[in-house]
């Protein structure tokens, strides 16, 4: 890693899908012990709390496009695109703790506005790339990637005050193994490259993170790490709101994570999706956190 300073941000979000518990994901990270990982590793470390987000008991549907809670997923991430802004300002590495996946709109929001051509590692079952129109559920935290690419909802794609945050040939998603119909019109249109469980099995989780180390090495100047606890394999970390069988072992995420910190490329990251009331024991939570020990650069020996 290259920033020796890093800020925790937790943000308890729940409004961009509708199980319940997801907003407890950054409590059972920093449970997991978070920080005492980082600080073992030789970081300063700043927890900076959680962004408020509304507590909304009842979704709410947007009357014209069926999104759910969408003026409150909008204003959390709004507040989190300041914070995340601000941390690196500062010049500390951001680590922003989900929460639904749908923060990532607010996380890169912050993020690129310091980079204009900002890569994106989306390490995910899904591929996030849904809109109003193509979401077969209308939940929010199915759309943070099209949102950022300046596609959706305007009171989502112009958090931060500008749109687009990224750009398609930067992006590349990684475990994907449920893809909607419009996701993947988009993936074809747009040219985003996509290494799906198909690919890891073929070639490997070594060759899949050296061809994207080399990739985005060679056209992006920063590279954003958000990583879906549901991109796993459900048994190794079942609590999770989406989970899908047949995913990413515990073990070659440790792999992908430990490449990640060889490479020098990463200067922000996010673990989202962890929900403790659908976990085992915390087992999801601790799982993110030995995974961030990794991108922080923990070795064996
Ligand atoms: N971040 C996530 N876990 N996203 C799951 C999305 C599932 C589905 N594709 C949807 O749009 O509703
Ligand atoms: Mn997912
Ligand atoms: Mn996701």
């Amino acid at each position: 890693m290259k920033r020796k300073s890093v800020s925790i941000i937790g943000v308890p979000m729940d409004l961009g899908q509708t199980r319940r518990g997801v907003d407890m994901g950054p409590s059972a990270i920093r449970y997991a012990g978070v920080k005492e990982c980082l600080v073992k590793l030789g970081y300063s470390v700043y927890d900076e709390g959680n962004i408020k987000v509304e507590i909304q008991e009842r979704t709410i549907l947007d009357q014209k496009t069926s999104l759910k809670n969408l003026t409150a997923v909008a204003e959390g991430n709004e507040r989190l695109a300041h914070k995340v802004e601000e941390v690196i300002s500062q010049r500390r590495f951001p680590l922003v703790l989900g929460g639904d996946h749908s923060i990532a709109i607010g996380t890169l929001a912050g993020v690129a506005k310091h980079s204009q051509n900002l890569g994106v590692i989306w390490y995910d079952a899904h591929g996030d790339l849904n809109t109003a129109e193509t979401s077969p559920s209308g939940n929010i935290h199915g759309m943070p990637l099209a949102v950022s690419l300046g596609i959706g909802h305007p009171a989502l794609t112009n958090i931060g005050g500008y749109a687009p945050k990224i750009k398609p040939e930067n992006i590349v998603i990684i475990g994907a193994r449920d893809l909607d119909t419009g996701e993947r019109k988009l993936i074809k249109e747009k040219g985003i490259k996509v290494y799906t469980m198909h690919e890891i099995d073929r070639i490997g989780m070594t060759n899949v993170m050296k061809e994207t180390i080399d990739y985005l090495k060679e056209r992006t100047e920063h590279v954003h790490l958000s990583l879906d606890m549901d991109g796993l394999d459900p048994t190794e970390a079942p609590g999770v709101g989406t989970p899908v069988a047949g995913g990413i072992s515990y073990r070659e995420s440790h792999l992908a994570m430990e490449m990640l910190e060889e490479s020098k490329l990463i200067t922000s990251a996010e673990f989202v999706e962890v929900n403790p009331i659908l976990d085992e024991k915390n087992k999801t939570g601790a799982a993110a956190v030995a995974l961030i020990s990794s991108l922080f650069g923990e070795k064996l020996l």
